[in-house]
């Protein structure tokens, strides 16, 4: 919203969210999200055509076009809990559109959504709007930013997707959306499609990128039993310009709010139409996820003598990637965990993420994250501490686990580090960024994802 409305100077963006506090923080000096560029097209737009406000109903009830952007998260209870896209918040909103619309509308479905969603808001809208001659009129577009590079996305996006139904007035709805983002975006990568292809393509978009990820890390394990390098083998098949090198990057999983999510969705979408082979192949691109992060955990246990009872280890980097303080779903929540529940004292390090979000994040059970209140249950302080000084993180440690992959983590003085900690001093590359035949000269043991191991690390059988 920020960027259409530094964007379209003759249009009135208000952005409203039934929490205050995240309210009170867009409209402050310190936003409630770090995301590189973004404080400077907000403040280049606030109080000139963008606006924050609790007053939902005033401002949706003024609106032309209401783009709805609440959260969508997996439901925790009953039919097709752990799976299901729960819209309880999407249903609530339209509830509120329809009750405070005295005049027609475009209703944009920003959030990613189960294909069909639109067919339930019109209903809910139809049903509960009082004033007569009032229309709905229902667009799906999705939105395709990674965070971390929200900006970037949005300047210069890859396409904008617009669904809408084939009739005048959706016509004429799809046309009033494109031409808002027509006023930075090239008309040739401004795709109009039916509402079904517009919501489905988001879904299976996520599912295609995390798939990348989960293919390639599926190899990462058979790089590591045989000796080949999944660098080289992500670069290899990445020059075949079909396949490409973007999203190749091995890593300790893949976190972020929308992958897990999205993809569980697709899975009960498929198997709610009986299409139980289709929603097998795309679950094990979770369970591959899980794999990843589990082996990994396995590894520092393995390596270190198979037992890290009451050993320091330092975790670096703990948001799900670089230039984000966003922990959803981050694979350092599952690989802190178990390295706790062996016994280990985790020190967490990250240059984004507040201490008291890594509490609550250790503390919180699966897919409660997403609802407004999460259960969460303290973790114990005797397995958990934060610091803020990568240097102290390490001190006294026996091993560092990295986690996610910020730029600064490249650039420590690593003698320093190892120096400081209990022999042998142990470095487990969860996202291949370091130099590791450095490390190897200064006299760490090193373990990185898909690499050939140290003969160290090999298992005698
Ligand atoms: N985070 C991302 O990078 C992307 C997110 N999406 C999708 O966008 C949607 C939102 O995602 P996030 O912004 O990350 O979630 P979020 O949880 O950070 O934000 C959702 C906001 O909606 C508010 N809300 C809930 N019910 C409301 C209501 N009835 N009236 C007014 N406000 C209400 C909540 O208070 C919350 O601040 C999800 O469906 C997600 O899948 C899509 C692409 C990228
Ligand atoms: O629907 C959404 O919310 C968004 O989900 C992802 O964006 P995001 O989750 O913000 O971040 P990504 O850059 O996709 O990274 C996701 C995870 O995959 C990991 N990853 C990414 C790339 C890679 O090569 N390897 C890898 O392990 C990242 O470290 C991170 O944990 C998609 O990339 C966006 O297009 C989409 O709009």
């Amino acid at each position: 919203m920020a960027m259409i409305a530094l964007k379209c100077p003759e249009i009135q963006v208000v952005v409203v969210d039934i929490n205050e506090a995240r309210i009170a923080a867009w409209n402050s000096d310190k936003l409630p999200i770090y995301e590189p560029g973004l404080d400077e097209v907000v403040k280049a737009a606030r109080g000139r055509n963008l606006f924050f406000s609790t007053d939902v109903t005033k401002h949706v009830g003024e609106a032309d076009i209401v783009f709805v952007s609440v959260n969508t998260p997996t439901k925790t209870q009953g039919v097709g809990a752990g799976k299901a896209a729960d819209l309880t918040y999407w249903e609530g909103a339209a509830r509120v559109i329809a009750s405070c619309s005295t005049s027609s509308k475009i209703i944009v479905e920003k959030s990613t959504v189960p294909v069909k969603t639109a067919d339930a808001i019109e209903k809910v809208l139809r049903r509960n709007c009082k004033h007569p001659g009032v229309q709905f009129e229902i667009l799906s577009n999705p939105e395709f930013l990674a965070e971390g590079t929200a900006i970037e996305d949005l300047t210069a996006p890859d396409r904008v997707l617009i669904g809408g139904k084939d009739t005048p007035s959706g016509r004429a709805a799809v046309d009033a959306l494109a031409s808002v983002y027509a006023h930075w975006v090239p008309r040739e990568r401004i795709l109009c499609t039916n509402l079904w292809s517009a919501e489905l393509s988001k879904l299976t978009a996520n599912a295609m990128l995390a798939q990348r990820i989960s293919s390639v890390n599926s190899i990462s394990a058979l790089c590591e039993a045989t000796g080949a390098d999944v660098q080289q083998v992500a670069k290899s098949i990445g020059t075949d310009s079909r396949i490409g090198p973007k999203f190749l990057n091995a890593s300790v999983g893949f976190g972020g709010s929308c992958f897990q999510k999205d993809i569980l969705n697709l899975v009960y979408i498929c198997e709610s139409v009986g299409l139980q082979a289709v929603a097998d192949y795309w679950h094990q691109v979770i369970l591959m996820n899980d794999y990843q992060k589990q082996r990994f955990v396995e590894q520092v246990i393995s390596a270190m003598f198979n037992t890290i009872s009451k050993k320091k280890i330092a975790v670096y980097g703990f948001a799900f990637k670089k230039d984000t303080g966003d922990t959803r779903e981050t694979p350092a929540i599952d690989v802190c965990r178990g390295l706790m529940a062996d016994g280990a004292r985790v020190c967490v390090y990250d240059p984004q993420v507040e201490d008291s979000q890594i509490y609550q994040d250790l503390g919180t059970a699966k897919f409660e994250w997403d609802h407004p209140t999460p259960k969460s249950a303290p973790v114990s302080k005797d397995a958990i501490s934060i610091s803020h000084d990568p240097m102290e993180a390490a001190k006294d440690a026996h091993a560092i686990c990295v986690l996610t992959e910020w730029d600064e983590f490249k650039a420590y003085d690593y003698q320093k580090v190892y120096d400081s900690m209990v022999k042998p001093a142990f470095i487990f590359d969860g996202r291949n960024i370091l130099d590791h035949a450095k490390l190897r000269e200064i006299g760490f043991i090193v373990y990185a994802v898909g690499k050939p191991l140290d003969p160290f690390l090999q298992k005698v059988y």
